[in-house]
Parts: structure tokens; sequence; C-alpha cells
């Protein structure tokens, strides 16, 4: 296997070690910890699954959570008013809506009801310009550990082919917008993409993000390109054809152990920054 791999767990470990540093220092000054409110609607098993881990993760970082489960059949009016609660709640600094919601609702409306400032998913329009002009504010979780995850290995963006496979609301879309503002030269693919072997062939840098398991192929990776595999599947499986892109791949995410451990590094730092800015702590 050529490849180097991209390690996220250790990445997100001395993260969260300064995380957790900070977050003693807010509960210091303050008198209370940091706390992220996290809402499930549905019975989903595998989200449940993943909120379960941000709030064992929180936990033992110093960080409060206050998980509000919801049932299947919320409409989006209830969803709303729970999200201004929060958003207007002195208690609560960071807000998580774990996606996708049912169907029925307008996850869109969701999002907007999410106040700014305690926007740690990066989910609201705010947060997507500010990635989208390159300015501060909170990035979408995962697309936010993958910049990590690049940066912590000095991959050069400016001026590289990034292709990424996928256009979901807090995924494909803003990782795309992370990458513009890095000077990458962007290609967005998606389900009416033509020749989707052909555009992965071209790129120096690919960010697999279709929830497929092996949907992209190890042998249409440019030999030498960075492989970066956000697919979270059933079992752990990726995205990514794992040994065949490795053979190829310059750099690779392994699943799991790859980008999964960065997004949740990425919402508890973004969760002690929002705290410290609504508290006005330095
Ligand atoms: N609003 C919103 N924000 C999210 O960030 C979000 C979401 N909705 N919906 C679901 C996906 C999924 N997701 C994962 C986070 C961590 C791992 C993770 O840490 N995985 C471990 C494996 C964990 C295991 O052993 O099962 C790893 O890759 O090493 C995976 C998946 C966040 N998501």
């Amino acid at each position: 296997m050529p490849a180097r791999l991209l390690d996220g767990v250790s990445l997100a470990a001395s993260t969260l070690e300064t995380v957790s540093a900070e977050a003693v220092d807010f509960a210091a000054s303050t008198g209370r910890k940091p706390c992220l409110a996290t809402v499930l609607v549905g019975d989903d098993p595998s989200s449940h699954v993943y909120v379960r881990m941000k709030v064992n993760r929180s936990r033992k970082v110093g960080i409060d959570s206050r998980r509000i489960d919801l049932p299947e059949s919320t409409t989006t009016g209830e969803l709303l008013s729970v999200l201004h609660d929060l958003s207007s709640d002195p208690a609560v600094d960071a807000i998580l809506l774990q996606h996708p919601v049912p169907a029925h609702i307008d996850e869109r409306a969701a999002f907007e009801a999410i106040d700014p400032r305690k926007d740690v998913d990066g989910v609201t329009r705010t947060s997507f310009a500010q990635m989208a002009f390159g300015e501060p504010g909170f990035s979408s979780a995962t697309p936010g550990g993958i910049m990590r995850l690049l940066d912590a290995d000095n991959v050069q963006l400016a001026g590289a082919s990034a292709v990424v496979i996928g256009r979901s609301p807090i995924l494909g879309k803003p990782v795309g917008m992370l990458l513009l503002a890095a000077d990458a030269t962007v290609t967005l693919c998606h389900s009416k993409t033509t020749d989707l072997a052909d555009e992965v062939r071209r790129a120096d840098v690919v960010i697999a993000a279709v929830g497929r398991p092996e949907f992209i192929r190890g042998d249409w990776i440019k030999p030498g390109a960075v492989v970066i595999d956000a697919g979270y599947n059933e079992g752990n499986i990726g995205d990514v054809e794992f040994s065949a892109a490795a053979e190829r791949a310059g750099l690779i995410t392994p699943v799991p152990g790859g980008v999964g451990p960065m997004t949740i590094a990425v919402l508890l730092d973004q969760t002690v920054q929002a705290a410290k800015a609504l508290a006005d702590v330095r």
C-alpha cells in the first residue's frame, strides 16, 4: 500500500486536549461548563449512535450536554419552537440538530431557527456564507474536520483540483465552499453528474461524501492523489473502495479512524468557542 494514512484519531485527540483545557478555563471564570444541546428527531438507530458518541465525548472534555429526543411525528412547527427556545436559553451555548430529519419536516427552516451564535455545527445560512466568503465563523463539523486533516498534513490546496462527490447541506456543499476559499479549483459532483469516473481521475484531492459503500472505485484515483473518505455507512464502510484506492493514492483517510473523530472534535471545539463568545470570556 503506497498511500500514507491521514490519522484522524490522533489529530482529534490532540485537538480535544486543547478543547478540554479551554473548557476548564471557561468553567473557572464563569462557574459553569459550556453546554451543547443536541436535538434528534425520529428513531433512526445510527443517528442515535452518533448523538450518543457526541454526548459521551462532550462529557469527557468537560462540556455539559442537554439531549432532546423528539418523536418521528414531530411537526416542523414543533421543532422550530424547540430550536427557538434553545436559541434564547442563556444556559445553552451551542445547538446541534442531527441531520437528516424525517422527510415531512422542513430541514432548512429548522436549521435557520438556530441562533447563528450557537450554530456550532455550521448549518445556518450565516455559517454557509462565512465559509463561502472565507470569513471567520463556524464551519460545518465534518467539512471543518476535513480541512483540519488536510492542513495538519500540509496538503497544498491553492491551485489543486478538488473533486467533491455529494452535495448534502452538511457535507458536500459546505466543504466545496471551504475548498474554494482555500483557492482550490473545485468540482461538485452529484447524482446528475454524467461521467463521475472521469471527474475523479482528474482530481488531486478527492472528497467522498456520497453515503454509498465503496461507491468510488480505487482505479479512478489519480496516482498520488489525496483521498478523503467522509462516508459513514452501515458497518463503518466508507464511500471509497479503500484497498484499491490506497494502491494509487498518496494520502488517504481510513474508515473508521479518519474523518469521523475529527467531526466530533470540531463540534466540541466550536462549542467552547461559542460559549466563550456568548459569555464574553477570552
Ligand atoms: N447535523 C449533523 N451534523 C453531523 O456532524 C452529523 C449529522 N448531522 N448526522 C450524521 C452524521 C454522521 N456523523 C458522524 C460523526 C462521527 C463519526 C465517527 O466518529 N465515526 C468513527 C467510528 C465510530 C464507531 O466506531 O462506530 C470513525 O469514523 O472512526 C461518524 C459519523 C456526524 N454527522
